[in-house]
C-alpha cells in the first residue's frame, strides 16, 4: 500500500524575529525555530517538550498556519502552502486546528456555549441552520459534556468543562489534526488527566493526527506515541515515545528526563 502523505509536514523551516535585545550571539534577531523537520500523521499523537522559549509555540503556530516560516517549507496533505496566498493557505489549513493552554482566554466570555460552537460553522458555512444545532449536540456529547450546558456562558462552566468546550470548537470544522499547545497547564492538577484522556480518546475515535506540546515530560509521555524533544530552536531527539523515554540518545532528553524523577528513578 503507497505510504499516505502526512497531514502536516515541516521541512528544515526557520523562523527568526527581530527585537530590541535579541540574543548574546545574534543581536537584534530571536532564531526561534532553527531548521525543524516534523511529520504529524492520523491516529498518532506527536508530543513536543523542551523548556520554554525552545521554540515549541512558534513551531505550533507554523504547523496551523498562523506563522509563515523565515525559511523551509510546509505542507498539508502533501501540497506545498509556504508560497501560497494568505486566503489560500486560510483555506488549506482548515485541516488544523488548535487548542490553546487558557480556555478563558480562546473563548469569548460574552457568547453561550451553543454559539460558540455554531460560530465556526457558519464562518466556514457548513450545512444548513438544522445541521448546525445537530452538530453541536454532536460535538457537546463527544466531548462528554450535558446537553444543559449550551446555554451557559464560559464563566459559568468549571476550567475542565471550558477546555473541553474549547476542544469541542476545535473540533467544530472536522479537522484532520489538532495541535494542542498546553493544553492543561492552566488546569487544576485533579482534572488534567481528564482532558489527557479526552484528547487521548479523540484522536482514537476520529483518527485525528495530534500534536501535543508541554514543557512537561511527564505529560507528554501520558499521551504521545511519538516525542520530538526541542532545544534552542532545534529538535535533538525525535522517536518513538517509548524509546525516547527509555533509551535517550541526547543528553538534553536525559537532562529532561532527570529532571522529572517520579516516574524514572523512584524515590524509593
Ligand atoms: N512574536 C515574537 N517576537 C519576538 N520574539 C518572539 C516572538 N515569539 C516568540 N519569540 C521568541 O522566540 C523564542 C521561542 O519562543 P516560543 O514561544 O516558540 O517558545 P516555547 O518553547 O513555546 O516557550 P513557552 O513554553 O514559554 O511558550 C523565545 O526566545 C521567544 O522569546
Amino acid at each position: 500500500m503507497p505510504e499516505q502523505n502526512p497531514i502536516i509536514e515541516l521541512k528544515d523551516v526557520h523562523v527568526t524575529f527581530k527585537t530590541r535585545t535579541g540574543s548574546l550571539f545574534n543581536p537584534n534577531k530571536v532564531h526561534a525555530v532553527a531548521g525543524v523537520d516534523m511529520s504529524v500523521v492520523s491516529g498518532q499523537t506527536l508530543g513536543i517538550v523542551g523548556e520554554s522559549g525552545c521554540g515549541k509555540s512558534t513551531t505550533a503556530n507554523v504547523m496551523c498556519g498562523l506563522q509563515l516560516p523565515t525559511a523551509g517549507s510546509v505542507f498539508f496533505k502533501g501540497e506545498e502552502v509556504t508560497k501560497r496566498s494568505a486566503a489560500q493557505r486560510r483555506r488549506i489549513g482548515r485541516v488544523v486546528s488548535v487548542v490553546f493552554q487558557d480556555p478563558a482566554t480562546a473563548l469569548n466570555a460574552r457568547m453561550v456555549v451553543k454559539e460558540q460552537l455554531i460560530d465556526p460553522l457558519r464562518v466556514h458555512k457548513v450545512g444548513t441552520k438544522g445541521d448546525r444545532e445537530a452538530r453541536v449536540r454532536d460535538l457537546i456529547s463527544m466531548v462528554g459534556l450535558p446537553d444543559s450546558v449550551m446555554d451557559a456562558l464560559p464563566g459559568q462552566l468549571s476550567g475542565g468543562q471550558r477546555q473541553r468546550v474549547a476542544i469541542a470548537r476545535a473540533l467544530a470544522i472536522k479537522p484532520d489534526a489538532i495541535i494542542a499547545d498546553e493544553p492543561t497547564s492552566a488546569l487544576d492538577v485533579s482534572v488534567r488527566a481528564q482532558i489527557l484522556n479526552l484528547l487521548a480518546d479523540l484522536k482514537a475515535e476520529l483518527g485525528l493526527g495530534m500534536v501535543f506540546i508541554s514543557h512537561d515530560i511527564q505529560t507528554v509521555r501520558y499521551i504521545s506515541d511519538r516525542i520530538a524533544v526541542m532545544n534552542a530552536g532545534k529538535v535533538v531527539e525525535e522517536g518513538p515515545a517509548s524509546d525516547v523515554l527509555a533509551n535517550p540518545q541526547h543528553s538534553y532528553t536525559k537532562t529532561l528526563l532527570g529532571a522529572a524523577p517520579s516516574l524514572l528513578h523512584p524515590a524509593s
